[in-house]
């Protein structure tokens, strides 16, 4: 199910944070955004994932509008991570994956207040599936510690279970090497590749232009709000514009 920017602008009072763009996230692609401080890549999430309502232009998810409803763009498969690590920290790491689950379990309040057959069975479901998410990422299936005990790397590895508990189409990453050593990120960098092969499609900001170029099918450069180039990693690697506008000629030619 593709997500879709169209001609998004996006203004905070006199200030222009997105100016028309236009991109779009195809099924099981890994899509990558960089660009200089303040290029607006996290207001590009935001409005991607129905934190906000673009200035104009439209988000489309499968080509039907999404609505700027963060928990109704969960529900309909757009997940995300943030800059700023969000977790429940006095939670378990199981139970913050639970509550990513839990945007997709409809269960009845009657069965939910009287904690019938129909609701056992959705929360040992649910227990099993978060169970395997962090399993997935690399984590303690166990999942008793709380999430404030775990090492930053593991609370990045976390936030990522809770966003795949809630069966997504799309991943948004924001920034998640950050703070994070060399195996650290190389392993992260697997984790996304172990993502797409469940079929998800994921979009990831990073500052890292090393690590977006040997991940990404796709890389949009994001200056000022508008998007100045967009390409296949290498072509955007070696783009005289990125090199001048963005990345610097040292950085850009390794
Ligand atoms: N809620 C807001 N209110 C006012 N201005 C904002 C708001 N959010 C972002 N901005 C401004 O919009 C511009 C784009 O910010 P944004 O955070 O999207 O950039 P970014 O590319 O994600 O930057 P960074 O790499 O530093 O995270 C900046 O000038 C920022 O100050």
């Amino acid at each position: 199910m593709s997500l879709t920017a169209e001609r998004v602008s996006m203004a905070f009072g006199g200030l222009v944070a997105l100016d028309s763009v236009t991109l779009t996230v195809p099924d099981r692609a890994i899509i990558g955004l960089i660009g200089p401080n303040g290029a607006g890549k996290t207001t590009l999430f935001n409005c991607l994932t129905g934190l906000y309502a673009p200035t104009s232009g439209r988000v489309l998810l499968g080509g039907r509008p999404l609505k700027a409803d963060p928990a109704e763009a969960a529900r309909l498969g757009v997940a995300r991570t943030f800059q700023n690590i969000r977790l429940f920290s006095g939670m378990s790491a199981l139970e913050n994956v639970l509550v990513g689950r839990h945007t997709r379990i409809n269960q009845g309040l009657m069965s939910a207040l009287f904690h019938g057959p129909a609701f056992r069975r959705s929360e040992a479901e649910a227990t099993g599936r978060a169970r395997a998410e962090l399993a997935f990422v690399g984590l303690d299936p166990d999942g008793h510690v709380p999430a404030h005990s775990l090492a930053y790397g593991d609370q990045r590895r976390l936030e990522i279970a809770r966003a795949l508990a809630g069966d997504p189409a799309v991943l948004m990453l924001d920034e998640p090497t950050a703070g994070m050593n060399g195996a650290e990120t190389t392993a992260i960098r697997a984790l996304i590749g172990a993502i797409r092969d469940r079929g998800i499609a994921v979009v990831v900001i990073e500052h890292d232009t090393k690590f977006i170029f040997s991940l990404c099918d796709h890389v949009h450069v994001l200056v000022r709000g508008r998007i100045l180039v967009s390409g296949p990693p290498e072509a955007v690697r070696t783009d005289p514009r990125v090199i001048e506008a963005y990345l610097g000629t040292t950085e850009c030619s390794k």
